[in-house]
């Protein structure tokens, strides 16, 4: 049996899996956490890898790195890191990502030139932030880097400085559609040039580990999710993370010059459309410590509550809002009565109020003609029973959970057999799925509605 191993190096934690390269049947995995934080050394994303990865390598003739997407990873010319990376959650670039927007000719020009219009998760939001705010530090950087393409240079060396079109497309200065850097847009955000990372092909060998493991070009995140999943078109994925994502594969480039779909390739040389919010599985957790109960008894106090808890609605902007682009909103509990303020219509208002937010991302997507007929729903807090009953009753589609995997980390190592392997396409690998029902609650969807709209004076 070919073994092959894929990394989910995301915002939380670091996922391994090793997997027949035939099958993708995981035969072991480990993972390890990372800091609670917007920005990272991304020594600390190495360390997790090696504590995740600790006795699972043997054997393993290829590896591939998913990442989180866009962090800003800056190497000086001895190729030291020069500063913690800002991550993709990380806000303080957002009056930089205005500015950029105007300085290029507006939204429309943006999705013209690469595709989305840049918000603070962008890496180029991050280089004008860098070059503005902290001006010596930037004055020593060379090249910039994402989180895979780090993990896959030092996994490989030299020859595996590479990224991918995938990754590449979350930047803000790589075009999509045309497959090219946009250097003038970085020139225009940093002030100079930045060595960029060579753009791999999807199924290119882009070096070998020490232990002679063929390396392949990784990508992000969703992108890994998407082709750990085998996503075919009319599939449409609710990754609840730490970031809350709605994606679907597509074989043309979407142009939404309101910001909230981005034109982002996937990892097999097609589009990947996606919706992002800052806000997803921590809204959970978040709640669960307020009320001093665990996520399981979250679940049995929102399952407790009816649809709409009552009268009872949560804008979940916990971290800001990244769609709709309110980078200092806050969060807001709206429709509060001494009849309602209960624990169950709160854990519930949780639970309706994070899945609105995906509901409005899966509008988005339909809304640039992404057909939505099933919803694929993974990341961690997949596993709530409560997020299960809810989302069907909310999302206006089929949706199914695929057997519990971790998909981003999947994804990679199906980019590694394809890789060791070579082909047109990856390997085909049966990913089975369950289909939960809920009945429709328009009146949850309606009521969230009101409160974000009636509230947008009040969240800037
Ligand atoms: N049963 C559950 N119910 C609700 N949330 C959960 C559950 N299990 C895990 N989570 C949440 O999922 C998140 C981790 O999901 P993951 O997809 O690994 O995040 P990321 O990829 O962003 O690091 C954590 O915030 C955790 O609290
Ligand atoms: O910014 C995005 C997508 O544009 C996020 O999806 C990040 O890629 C982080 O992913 P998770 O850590 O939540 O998996």
């Amino acid at each position: 049996m070919a073994l092959v191993a894929g990394v989910d190096s995301s915002t939380q934690s670091t996922k391994v899996v090793v997997c027949d390269a035939d099958t993708g049947m995981v035969v072991r995995e480990g993972r390890a956490a990372h800091l609670d934080s917007t920005e990272a050394d991304p020594a600390l994303w190495w360390a997790a890898f090696e504590e995740a990865s600790a006795g699972l390598l043997d054997g393993v003739g290829a590896i591939g790195v998913g990442g989180q997407q866009h962090g800003m990873v800056c190497l000086d010319a001895a190729g030291e890191v020069v500063r913690p990376a800002l991550l993709w959650n990380d806000t303080r670039s957002a009056p930089a990502a205005a500015e950029l927007v105007t300085e290029l000719g507006g939204p429309r020009a943006w999705v013209e030139a690469v595709g989305s219009v840049p918000v603070a998760s962008f890496t180029v939001t991050k280089l004008r932030w860098f070059a503005r705010a902290e001006p010596e530090l930037a004055a020593r950087a060379e090249a910039v880097l994402l989180p895979h393409d780090w993990l896959t240079w030092r996994l490989g060396g030299r020859s595996a400085y590479t990224t991918d079109r995938g990754d590449a497309s979350g930047t803000g200065y790589f075009s999509a559609a045309t497959g090219s850097y946009r250097t003038d847009i970085l020139k225009l955000a940093f002030g100079r040039d930045l060595e960029l990372p060579r753009v791999a092909s999807p199924s290119s060998v882009v070096g070998e580990t020490s232990s002679g493991a063929v390396i392949s070009a990784g990508t992000g995140d969703n992108m890994a999710a998407a082709l750990g999943l085998g996503l075919r078109p009319g599939d449409v994925v609710v990754s609840l993370g730490t970031s809350g994502t709605a994606f679907g594969v597509s074989e043309v480039a979407s142009a939404d010059a309101s910001g909230a779909v981005a034109g982002f390739a996937d990892a097999t040389g097609r589009h990947l459309p996606l919706v992002c919010t800052l806000n997803a599985a921590r809204v959970l957790s978040t709640v669960a410590g307020l009320l001093g109960v665990s996520l399981a008894e979250l679940d049995s106090l929102a399952l407790s509550a009816a649809p709409g808890a009552d009268g009872l609605t949560l804008l979940p902007y916990l971290d800001g809002e990244r769609t709709p682009n309110l980078p200092d909103a806050r969060g807001l509990l709206a429709g509060l009565t001494r009849a309602n303020a209960t624990p169950a219509n709160l854990a519930r208002a949780a639970v309706e109020g994070m899945l609105g937010g995906l509901a409005d991302a899966l509008d988005a997507l339909t809304a640039q003609g992404m057909p939505v007929n099933r919803v694929l729903l993974i990341g961690g807090a997949a596993a709530s029973e409560a997020v299960r009953a809810v989302a069907p009753a909310l999302f206006g589609a089929p949706v199914s959970v695929p057997d519990p995997a971790e998909y981003v980390a999947l994804g990679a190592a199906r980019q590694a057999a394809w890789a060791l392997r070579g082909g047109a396409e990856p390997p085909e690998w049966p990913v089975a799925a369950v289909e939960i029902a809920g009945e429709s609650t328009p009146s949850v969807r309606a009521a969230y509605a009101r409160v974000r709209d009636g509230a947008q004076d009040l969240l800037r």
